[in-house]
């Protein structure tokens, strides 16, 4: 039996904020865990160190799901994204210790690949249709087959989803960055811009659209209605979706596709819209739905009701929850799709994956383990920099879903 001898929290901000936890066991080896909330970072470090890492020392490193159970179950208070994060990290640096150990990629201890490689999405965005266009383009000539697509509304200012340079999200700043929102703009342009996507590149692409959870379910109803003849890959977040019934309503107004979950962080949080069929694609991380373990009984059970895969897969997910997801999804009889956002080339210097983007999708190298190495020395030169993720606020001053 080997034990956990080490368990280190590394916080480090190469182009972004990453909390990353490395773990080593008795017979010396290392894995590694994403343990990032962005915009809530530093809870989860000290979730960790305060709370996790005494738990950790002197366990038995080989028992992935006990590890699981009396974490969740012993922590008495169930879910929340910051306790289920910090599980996810426990879980997916035991994955890749596993892997090392049995000298098999984690997709092999898995099952094996059901796919060569997880087909990716892409972000094309623009400050005008026209900076919109020219983004899709350039999608298409790096080998992206699935390319998701936002343009600013005119007159609602830093509409969600348009980079600024090579910046996504979150801004600069020590407060977060207070953004407007117009629905009636909204619902009025963004079936005009995505009707012009496919005029200008056609239907031989999947083009997918991101509403942020901007919408009611009668408002995301009738845009689902009328983006029916775009045929989308999906519509993501048209509501908020605490209340899951709520989607009923958007299910019986249209049949353009729907994913959900990229804020979810249990089962429970999706059981309902996955076992009523209330949605098509199911968006959980590795991250942030506690780990390997976690987020493949979602999976499975998605699979029961021909629900599919579409994991998060923003640069706020650093390169070792990155390459799990891949490991997972080359598995998974339904997968459906996978975001994918490169990473700063800074974010390399600390982090140095094995996964490659070929054809448009991402190949999980054979590397034993996950296949990611963490240089603590590069990590050590940048320190965290606090930023948060936006505030929106409608034109009467109140504040709106961001
Ligand atoms: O699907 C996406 O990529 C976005 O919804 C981002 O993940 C979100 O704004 C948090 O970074
Ligand atoms: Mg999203």
């Amino acid at each position: 039996m080997a034990t956990i001898t080490e368990a280190k929290v590394v916080v480090t901000s190469p182009g972004r904020n990453f909390v990353t936890l490395k773990l080593t066991t008795s017979d010396g080896v290392t894995g590694l865990g994403d343990a990032t909330l962005n915009g809530r970072e530093l809870a989860v470090a000290s979730y960790l160190r305060d709370h996790l890492v005494p738990l950790l020392i002197g366990r038995d490193a080989d028992r992935i799901e006990d590890m699981w159970q009396y974490l969740y179950k012993g922590a008495y208070w169930r879910r929340g994204p910051v306790t289920m994060t910090a599980i996810a990290a426990v879980d997916t640096a035991l994955w890749d210790i596993k892997g090392k150990v049995a000298g098999m990629p984690v997709y092999d201890l898995l099952g094996g690949k059901a796919r060569e490689g997880a087909l990716v999405y892409g972000h094309a965005s623009g400050a005008t249709v026209g900076e919109l266009l020219e983004d899709v383009a350039r999608f298409q000539e790096a080998g992206y087959r699935a390319i998701r697509a936002q343009a600013a509304v005119p007159g609602v200012a830093g509409t969600y989803g348009v980079r600024k340079g090579a910046v996504y999200e979150p801004a600069a700043g020590a407060l977060p960055e207070e953004q407007l929102w117009d629905t009636e703009k909204y619902l009025d342009f963004a079936p005009r811009y995505l009707a012009r996507v496919r005029e200008e590149f056609g239907f031989d692409f999947h083009l997918l659209h991101d509403v942020h959870h901007r919408l009611t379910p009668t408002e995301a109803g009738r845009l689902g209605a009328r983006l029916e003849e775009l045929r989308l890959f999906w519509m993501e977040d048209p509501s908020p979706a605490e209340l899951q019934e709520n989607f009923r309503q958007i299910r019986q107004a249209t049949t353009t596709p729907i994913a959900v979950g990229e804020v979810f962080n249990s089962v429970w949080d999706c059981q309902q819209l996955i076992t009523e069929r209330l949605i098509d694609y199911i968006r959980c991380s590795v991250a942030h739905a506690g780990g390997i373990t976690h987020l493949r009984r979602i999976f499975h059970l998605a699979e029961l009701y021909q629900v599919r895969t579409g994991s998060h897969g923003a640069t706020d997910l650093s390169p070792v929850s990155m390459s799990a997801a891949v490991h997972l999804d080359v598995t998974v009889p339904n997968f459906g799709i996978q975001e994918y956002m490169e990473h700063d080339p800074v974010t390399h210097e600390v982090f140095r994956p094995t996964y490659e983007l070929r054809d448009g999708a991402l190949h999980p190298s054979d590397a034993a383990g996950l296949g990611v190495e963490l240089d603590e020395e590069a990590a050590a030169r940048f320190p965290y920099d606090p930023r948060y993720l936006p505030v929106g606020r409608r034109s009467d001053g109140s504040v709106h879903d961001w």
